[in-house]
């Protein structure tokens, strides 16, 4: 996992963190004792690690959990970039995850106007998938837009924590 290009650790307090359920805290504060244990067995001293209170690393996780995208290199050009992504995701293709500041503030739509690809590196580039008007809201895809309705909205749910409110969804689609 990375932070993108040379964003502080504070930089992150922009991004808004995901609403955890009460499992997602219990796995969080298990790997925070993980940790905790490991650094101590690597003789680091508790007062180098003074920033790494549960709350701070809950509220990094917590960010990190509904911002990272999942990085699909699409080798090739930007002729067919829909069909070279479905390849991609098919052949398993992704190389890692990633935080970038900026995509992050895209909101989801299950019939998006844009999409995020990488060509080639891990640079992120947002492609308009069709024409959109000056003031209109970029909003992209964060999971599989082929699944109903009903698989849609659990999947944001359980797995970003809230209730999707894209057109698609509010007209039962
Ligand atoms: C990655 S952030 C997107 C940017 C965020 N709106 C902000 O202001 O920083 C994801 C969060 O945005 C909100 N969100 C994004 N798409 C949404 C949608 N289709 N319906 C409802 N809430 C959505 C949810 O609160 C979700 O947890």
């Amino acid at each position: 996992m990375v932070i993108s290009g040379a964003a502080s650790a504070e930089s992150l307090d922009i991004l808004q963190p995901s609403n955890l359920s009460h499992e997602m805290v219990l796995e969080m504060e298990e790997g925070y004792g993980l940790l905790k244990s490991g650094f101590a067995m690597a003789n680091i001293s508790d007062e180098q690690m003074a920033f790494l209170t549960k709350e701070w690393y809950n509220s990094v996780l917590a960010r990190i959990r509904i911002n990272a995208f999942r990085i699909e290199l699409a080798v090739g050009s930007y002729e067919d970039l829909l069909s070279s992504a479905a390849a991609c995701i098919e052949a398993e293709a992704a190389v890692g995850n990633a935080v970038y500041m900026l995509p992050s503030l895209y909101n989801h739509d299950c019939d998006p106007n844009a999409h995020i690809v990488w060509i080639d590196n891990a640079d992120a580039q947002l492609k308009a998938l069709c024409d959109v008007e000056e003031d209109e809201e970029l909003r992209i895809c964060y999971i599989d837009a082929s699944m109903d309705h009903d698989a849609r909205q659990s999947f944001l749910l359980q797995g970003f924590g809230f209730k999707c409110n894209c057109l698609r969804c509010l007209s039962g689609d």
